[in-house]
């Protein structure tokens, strides 16, 4: 077990989904998952493995922004050998053009996060990116499905609440579809420690129209994300 993950060796597998809710993850688990026990209740960030067509699939709750997230991705990576990650998460939409429960692939991530700043001693601005093969995976998967996934720029926020909201207006104008807090952290553990990462989120709230699904819906109806995640991740 490592410090944060309470699985023993060989009981996660190399193919993990990372919802920030952990109660998503048991919805998950519960409702796609062929035969899914549960490894790990550490902090009560639940995570569990099953199969998916048959093959081997973890789905661990990464909790709230990217120290959160950080944790997980390391040590699933470092001390589980997971290989390939996809967080399935909710995001505030910033383009006009979203509704509601859209899907969106996020291609590359900008961040108001410090922590690549620490990485590159403020002299880099790295540029966290998803990995192409998963995501040239989640569009097929998507198409396949008739789902009209979008796929573009995203922003990992540290603040859930921000007193900024004209920085919001003009990522829109540069083509940033949405916000979430935790893809840019998780593209650049991944890239670091050569594994695979992308991230799919769901609209669940439109900053602009202040339109917003409930936290059970945000838990528990999430699922043309989640199919779109789970047929990639096994491809
Ligand atoms: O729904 P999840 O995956 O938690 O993702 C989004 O929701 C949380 C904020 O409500 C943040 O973690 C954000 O990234
Ligand atoms: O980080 C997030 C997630 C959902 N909605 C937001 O506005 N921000």
């Amino acid at each position: 077990m490592s410090v944060h993950i309470g699985a023993k060796p060989g009981e996660i597998a190399e193919r993990v989904l990372l919802p920030g809710d952990p109660l998503r993850a048991k919805w998950i688990a519960e409702t796609y998952l062929e035969d899914a026990t549960c490894y790990s209740t550490v902090r009560g960030m639940l995570g569990f493995t099953g199969r998916w067509n048959g093959v081997k699939v973890s789905v661990q709750g990464s909790g709230m922004g990217m120290p959160s997230a950080s944790i997980y991705a390391h040590e699933l990576i470092n001390e589980y050998g997971v290989r390939s990650l996809i967080r399935i998460g909710s995001c505030g939409a910033l383009s006009e053009d979203l509704k509601l429960r859209d899907v969106i692939a996020a291609n590359g991530s900008a961040t108001d996060s410090n922590m690549n700043r620490v990485r590159f001693d403020g002299l880099i601005d790295y540029a966290p990116v998803a990995d192409f093969g998963l995501l040239r995976a989640s569009v097929e998967n998507a198409e396949r499905r008739g789902v009209p996934m979008r796929v573009g720029p995203v922003l990992a926020a540290d603040a859930f609440y921000t007193d900024r909201p004209d920085l919001y207006d003009r990522l829109a104008d540069y083509g940033v579809l949405a916000v979430e807090m935790e893809s840019a952290a998780l593209y650049t553990i991944a890239a670091r420690f050569k594994a695979r990462a992308l991230t799919v989120l769901t609209v669940s709230d439109h900053i602009k129209t202040g339109e917003k699904t409930s936290s059970a819906e945000r838990e528990q109806t999430f699922s043309q994300m989640v199919e779109i995640a789970l047929d990639t991740i096994v491809a």
